[in-house]
């Protein structure tokens, strides 16, 4: 048996006096995509920014690779190769595809300048790898579609060698033909081992991507279930009403390993 990718056992976040995240367990294994659903205010994005190092838990534990690990800011996270792709991507509007993948990290010659040429040439690889259709790098990413600046945005993860990605509604803006586009990339992403936290609310992107869905509704799970063992009213009777289906069993970690 392997070892999930990522374990977040029993983990509890308040604000104040709101628990945002109270007491919830999920896994995701290498290669994996898990939909994490639930209405506005559900804990979704507290749970995903507290493993993305944005905020610090305040009970329970988060195991990376079988590992108990320490995760206070996102630098502690990204070492892990826990990279959060957010919805507005973080991209440099008015830089290029090459500029963006490597910002903050810009490659050097051994003078001291900028090493366009080693710079453009890894980014080439790594678009290639992710979308062979993807040409346009060397304009700024301002000019590109919604779903090539996802291929951007996702490429930085990638090539900073993440190892399980957190993507925040990818396909809320794209039309058809970019939803495939997306869609296609994290199958690819998937096939290469990565795993994938997906928040949404389109269940066209659930039951197209994920292999298990975990529903929060007031900072608690609901349930956890294989996505292909569950139907979407089921799923919509868990996020609108907090119904947790019991005609299937749920699939926690130790299920999802088999
Ligand atoms: N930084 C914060 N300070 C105070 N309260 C917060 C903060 N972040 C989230 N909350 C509260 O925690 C609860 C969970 O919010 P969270 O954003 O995690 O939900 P969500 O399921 O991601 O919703 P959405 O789909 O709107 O992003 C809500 O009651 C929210 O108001």
């Amino acid at each position: 048996m392997s070892t999930p990718l990522v374990e977040l056992r029993s983990v509890r976040k308040s604000f104040g006096g709101i628990r945002a995240v109270d007491d919830v367990n999920l896994s995701l294994w290498p290669g994996e995509v898990v939909a994490v659903l639930g209405h506005n205010g559900a804990g979704k994005s507290t749970l995903m920014k507290a493993l993305a190092g944005a905020y610090a838990i305040d009970e329970g534990e988060i195991r990376i690779n079988g590992e108990r690990a320490t995760i206070a800011r996102p630098s502690d996270a990204q070492a892990l190769g826990v990279e959060a792709i957010h919805q507005t991507l973080a991209l440099a509007d008015n830089l290029d595809s090459v500029a963006n993948l490597f910002l903050g990290r810009e490659l050097k010659t051994r003078w001291g300048t900028l090493d366009d040429f080693a710079m453009e040439k890894a980014a080439r690889e790594v678009f290639r790898q992710l979308n062979p259709n993807f040409r346009n790098i060397r304009v700024p990413v301002r000019a590109l579609s919604g779903g090539q600046r996802q291929v951007v945005a996702i490429s930085r993860a990638i090539h900073y060698r993440a190892r399980a990605l957190i993507m925040d509604e990818p396909c809320a803006a794209l039309g058809p033909e970019e939803t495939r586009m997306v869609h296609e990339l994290v199958r690819r992403l998937k096939a290469a081992g990565v795993g994938i936290f997906l928040i949404t609310h389109d269940m066209p992107d659930v039951f197209g991507l994920s292999d298990r869905l975990c529903v929060m509704k007031n900072g608690r799970a609901v349930g956890t279930y294989r996505t292909a063992d569950v139907t979407e009213d089921e799923v919509l009777g868990m996020i609108i009403a907090g119904r947790k289906v019991t005609r299937v069993p749920e699939a926690l970690a130790a299920e999802a390993a088999a």
